[in-house]
C-alpha cells in the first residue's frame, strides 16, 4: 500500500486564483492594487530563486512589484531607513523581508520595524501574541498553507493526535498553534526530544519542519497517518524534505511531496496575506 501523494502545487494555484479575483474585486470596488514589497539583502542564490518566485506570482495575481534590493555589505542604519520608507509608504500593503539576512546584521531589530498591519510573513511580536491568544491577525505563511492542505484533503483535526516535529518561530511553534485552534491534541518535539520515533508514532497527523534531512523514517509513522514535510534541502541528487518519502509512503495514509508539497503553498499564502493586508488598510474587507 502506498500513500496518497498531497499536491501542494495544485492546492497553492487554486489558492493564487482566489486570491487573484480577490484582487480584481478589490481594484472593482475602487480600492488599489496590494503592494508587495520584497526585500532581499545580500546575493545568496537560494533566497534570489525565492524571492524570483514570489515577485513574479504577485505580478501574476495583478499585485504591485515593490521589490528592494540592498547590498550584502548594507550597515544596520540603512536597512532599518528602508524598512521605515516602506512602513510609511502608502502604495505597501505587505513587507517581507527576506531571511536569512547577512550575520553582521540583527534581522530580529528589522523585522520589529514592521508594522504589524502590514507583516505578511506572520513574524512579528504582535502578530506572533496574537496567534498565541488566538485572535485573528497576519498568520505565518508556512504554517498558514500547512492547515490549507490538510482542509483541503479532508483530514479530520477535532480531536486528533498531531505531533509537530521543529519549534521555531518561523514554523514549529505557529504549526502548533494553528493546530490547537482547530481542537487537535497537539505534542511538538525536537532534536532533544527523547525517542522521537516513539513520540511521533502516536500521531494521526505529524508535521516535520526540523530542518534535518531525512529525520522521519519509516519507524516513526503510524500506519495511516498524514504525514506533512515542511524541510527543503538542496542535495546532490536535487531538492529533499526532512521525512525519507519513500520509505514513510509505504505506511502514511497521505503525505507531501518535496518539492511540489508545502513549498509551493508558502508563497501562495504570503499572497493571500498580501491581500488581506491590503484590504484592512484601505477599509474595503468583505
Ligand atoms: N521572510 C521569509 N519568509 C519566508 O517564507 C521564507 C524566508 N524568509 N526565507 C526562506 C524560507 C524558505 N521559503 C520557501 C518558499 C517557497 C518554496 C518553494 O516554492 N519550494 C518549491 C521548490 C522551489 C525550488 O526549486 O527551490 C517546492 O517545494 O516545490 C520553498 C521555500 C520561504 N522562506
Amino acid at each position: 500500500m502506498t500513500a496518497q501523494t498531497i499536491d501542494g502545487t495544485a492546492v497553492a494555484r487554486k489558492v493564487r486564483e482566489d486570491v487573484a479575483k480577490g484582487v480584481e474585486e478589490l481594484v472593482a470596488r475602487g480600492g488599489t492594487a496590494p503592494g508587495l514589497a520584497t526585500v532581499l539583502i545580500g546575493d545568496d542564490p537560494a533566497s534570489e530563486v525565492y524571492v524570483r518566485n514570489k515577485r513574479k506570482l504577485s505580478v501574476a495575481a495583478g499585485m504591485q512589484d515593490l521589490h528592494r534590493h540592498l547590498p550584502g555589505d548594507v550597515d544596520q542604519a540603512t536597512a532599518a531607513a528602508l524598512i521605515d520608507e516602506l512602513a510609511a509608504d502608502p502604495a505597501v500593503s505587505g513587507i517581507l523581508l527576506q531571511l536569512p539576512t547577512p550575520k553582521h546584521l540583527d534581522s530580529e531589530a528589522l523585522l520589529a520595524r514592521i508594522p504589524a498591519e502590514k507583516d505578511v510573513d506572520g513574524l512579528t511580536t504582535v502578530n506572533a501574541g496574537l496567534l498565541a491568544q488566538g485572535r485573528p491577525g497576519l498568520r505565518p505563511c508556512t504554517p498558514s498553507g500547512v492547515m490549507v492542505l490538510l482542509d483541503e484533503y479532508d483530514v479530520p483535526l477535532k480531536g486528533a493526535e498531531a505531533v509537530v516535529v521543529g519549534r521555531s518561530v518561523l514554523v514549529g511553534k505557529p504549526m502548533a498553534q494553528l493546530l490547537l485552534e482547530r481542537h487537535a491534541t497537539v505534542t511538538i518535539c525536537h532534536s532533544r526530544t527523547r525517542d522521537l520515533a516513539e513520540v511521533c508514532r502516536r500521531a494521526d497527523v505529524l508535521v516535520v519542519a526540523a530542518g534535518i534531512p531525512g529525520l522521519v523514517a519509516a519507524d516513526a509513522v503510524k500506519p495511516g497517518a498524514v504525514v506533512i514535510d515542511v524541510g527543503i534541502h538542496r542535495t546532490d541528487d536535487g531538492l529533499r524534505g526532512d521525512v525519507d518519502t519513500a520509505a514513510v509512503a509505504e505506511v502514511a495514509g497521505k503525505i507531501t511531496p518535496v518539492p511540489g508539497g508545502v513549498g509551493p503553498m508558502t508563497i501562495a499564502m504570503l499572497l493571500a496575506n498580501t491581500l488581506a493586508a491590503a484590504k484592512a488598510q484601505q477599509g474595503l474587507e468583505d
